[in-house]
């Protein structure tokens, strides 16, 4: 029987950025808060879990784990049994050997115990205690948690991972010694880097793990650094899962982490992945958003994205596809009420069909565009430069734009400024809550000069920053613009030469900012007699 190496005795020492939480009091549950927020991963102690529950099971694991390959590979399986080096079904390895068992309310009915253990009771019994016992305490850390975030009732999160239907996970790791040196890293452990468990997030709503006193776990920090995680068998340590991430609408944040192998010691963990039930509909909690728009995962339920999860690759961002595109969803909303008021003026126009104009921006060959601004306060406005009485500070010099039409959100700073027919400037008052419309230079053409493309600036504040979205609807680079014949009585009335929208475009990037640019397109209606 090949034996495992003795695990040290010795708790690693030295300071750890760690949060250290001690659950039996209550008060804890700010601390909590602010470690999964932080780091998305703390140790727990002071827990209740039996340590002799843990000695009976680890000794089980070891047991197992001594067995000759051939025994082990009997229950070898996916997705429960035992595993060697292949991580998953999509081509990740390390070096660990693992035992994978469902650890539902009704778990234990295994086929794979009998016959590889001395006693399978015992070890069966071990595992229904010891999950049921972690699954205990599991509850009682996401209730600490839903308080410290002000959630009611306090069982919001608590019951997915008690539900009857609950789908949990059990994992038994052992990663070997590793003889393979590569002394290349020193902050690794013990100079060898051999990746023991590649870097991944946990799909789950939380995880709990327990090791023995072998280092080699690794979490990722914010700033992207990797910190060694001190092993101590007598604590159990938390790790946020992508699941919570969503629910908490990503205030909290579902932990890298990783596990290098050990030169000399085994290390022997053990994994209680606490899950909802499959079909539990996750999305971030009502009452951590001021609306479902602030959303920024879309909804799934455990099923779909446990699909997807083990589908992926170890290292995959599996959130990303869940993730919501707000640029998408917000330039998508707003075409349609371009579109809507671009009818509405047809209509008001008495220009049929309804589509005339909106049909140029719908199109999905339409070249729109969308930009974010941001105009710092500007101190400089009070001070008196060179000596001269300047209080206005250009954010964004007079221009007008080239599209068809522009909408404009911005927040409660103004600074936007419009320029009148009779050339004096006003300032628009802000809005956050409604949109601005501004007429641009290919709607100038094809109304012949009826609509104006209004000539608009914004003078930066001294004192709070602006930030604006405007999304500029254009018509496909082809799309042909001339005035719509339909508000001409013949060809001779109209004021401009026909172009597409690509060579207006190229001539307009071409110019300056307060050029006009719609002068080069101006037919010459009264050739000048000498
Ligand atoms: C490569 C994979 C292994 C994994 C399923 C996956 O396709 C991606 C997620 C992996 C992970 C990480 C946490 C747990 O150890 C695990 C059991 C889980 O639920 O997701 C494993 C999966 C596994 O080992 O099958
Ligand atoms: O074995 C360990 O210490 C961690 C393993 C792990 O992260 C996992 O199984 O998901
Ligand atoms: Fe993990």
């Amino acid at each position: 029987m090949a034996l495992l190496s003795k695990p040290n005795e010795k708790t690693e020492s030295g300071f750890s950025p760690i949060p250290v939480i001690d659950i039996s009091d209550p008060e804890s549950k700010h601390a909590l808060v602010k470690a999964c927020a932080d780091f998305g991963f703390f140790k727990v102690i002071n827990h209740g879990v039996s340590s002799e529950l843990v000695s009976v099971l680890e000794h089980e694991a070891v047991e197992f784990f001594s067995l000759p390959a051939s025994d082990k590979t009997q229950v070898a399986g996916y997705p429960f049994g035992y595993g060697n080096r292949e991580i998953g079904r999509n081509g990740d390895v390390g070096w660990v050997e693992y035992l994978l068992m469902n650890a539902n309310l009704d778990f234990g009915s295994h086929s794979f115990f009998p016959g590889l253990f001395n006693n399978p009771e015992t070890f069966r019994n071990a595992l229904l205690e010891y999950t049921t016992s972690v699954r205990k305490m599991t509850s009682h850390v996401l209730e600490m948690i839903t308080d410290g975030l002000g959630i009611e009732p306090r069982n919001t999160l608590s019951k997915l991972v008690s539900d009857k239907n609950t789908d949990s996970i059990f994992r038994l790791n052992h990663y070997p010694p590793c003889p393979h040196h590569i002394n290349t890293n020193t902050n690794t452990n013990g100079g060898n880097n051999v990746i023991g468990f590649g870097e991944h997030t946990d799909p789950q709503i939380i995880s709990v793990l327990r090791s023995n006193n072998t280092s080699g776990l690794q979490i990722n920090l914010a700033d992207g650094s990797w910190i060694s995680v001190p092993s101590d068998p007598s604590s159990f340590f938390f790790n946020v899962g992508d699941s919570l991430q969503v629910l908490t609408n990503g205030k909290f944040k579902s932990v890298k982490h990783r596990v290098l192998a050990n030169s000399r010691k085994s290390r022997v963990s053990m994994i209680y992945f606490a899950g909802p039930s499959l079909t539990q509909r996750i999305a971030p909690l009502s009452c951590l958003t001021d609306n479902e728009d602030e959303s920024l995962y879309k909804e799934f339920t455990w099923s779909e994205y446990k699909n997807y999860a083990y589908h992926s690759r170890l290292s995959d961002n599996r959130l990303q596809p869940f993730e919501r595109n707000a640029v998408l969803e917000y330039t998508t909303s707003v075409r349609k009420m371009t579109c809507d008021v671009l009818e509405m003026i047809t209509d008001g126009l008495g220009i049929k069909p309804r589509n005339t104009l909106s049909k140029l921006v719908s199109d999905q060959n339409s070249d729109s565009k969308f930009r974010l601004n941001h105009y710092p306060p500007c101190p400089l406005i009070h001070e008196n430069i060179d000596g001269a009485c300047n209080n206005v500070i250009i954010g964004f010099g007079e221009h007008t734009d080239p599209q068809i039409l522009s909408v404009l959100r911005s927040n409660n700073t103004s600074g936007f400024q419009i320029n009148l027919t009779n050339g004096s400037w006003i300032s628009v008052p802000s809005d956050p809550s409604s949109f601005f419309f501004n007429v641009c230079d290919s709607l100038q053409v094809l109304t012949n000069g009826r609509f104006k493309s209004v000539k608009h600036r914004v003078l930066t504040n001294s004192m709070k920053s602006r930030f604006s979205m405007i999304y500029f609807a254009g018509p496909p680079l082809t799309q042909r613009i001339s005035p719509l014949t339909c508000l001409m009585n013949n060809e001779d009335e109209s004021l401009y030469e026909e172009f597409t929208w690509s060579e207006y475009k190229s001539s307009a990037y071409n110019s300056r900012l307060s050029d006009n640019r719609l002068q080069p397109f101006e037919r010459k209606l009264f050739p000048l007699n000498d």
